[in-house]
């Protein structure tokens, strides 16, 4: 096991890595025929809240927590969007472009982790955003780590 494995928020390069990241992804998403209509009303702030977020989830400060409502917040803010497949895979698709883009680290460590938490995220935010869903609002801030490959990629030492 590595010694002093960096949080995911570290690797990914902090705050500012991350808000480049929703920047350049929702200037796509409004760019984008099938998740327009979804954000059109979305606030100005809205990428940096879910930079925020997403930023606390892979062990960074607790801005969204203690600024912007924290898990409940983000929860209700999917309630009754009736999110479709197609609308959630595209999610995915352009954040993964957005994420090339502005050259989040790739090994393959980090991206097997990202849309690890990418895959679980969204398809909560899409079973929490149909009739009839009653999720627990007070779950705590989800926190994700590297999983498996525990630590990102190392070069192989030369002998
Ligand atoms: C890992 C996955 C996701 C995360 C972390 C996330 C995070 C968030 C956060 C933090 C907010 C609140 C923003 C604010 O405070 O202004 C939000 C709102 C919202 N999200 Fe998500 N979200 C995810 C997936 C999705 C997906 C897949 C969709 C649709 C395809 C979606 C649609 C929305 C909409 C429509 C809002 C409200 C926008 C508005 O205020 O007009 N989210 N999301």
């Amino acid at each position: 096991m590595q010694k002093d494995v960096p949080t995911l928020f570290d690797w990914a390069g902090g705050a500012a890595a991350l808000n480049r990241l929703t920047e350049v992804f929702y200037d796509k998403v409004l760019a984008d025929p099938v998740l327009e209509p979804v954000f059109r009303h979305m606030s100005g702030n809205h990428p940096a809240h879910v930079a925020a977020f997403i930023g606390e989830v892979f062990g960074g400060p607790k801005d969204y927590s203690e600024n912007h409502g924290g898990h409940p917040a983000m929860i209700s803010h999917h309630l009754n969007r009736h999110l479709t497949e197609e609308q959630r895979r595209r999610w995915i698709a352009l954040l993964l472009d957005a994420a090339d883009e502005v050259e989040l680290p790739d090994d393959p460590e980090f991206r097997s982790a990202f849309v690890a938490y990418l895959e679980w995220g969204t398809r909560l935010a899409k079973l929490n955003s149909q009739d009839g869903a009653a999720p627990a609002l007070h779950e705590p801030m989800p926190r994700w780590g590297w999983g498996v490959p525990g630590g990102p990629y190392v070069p192989a030492a030369k002998s």
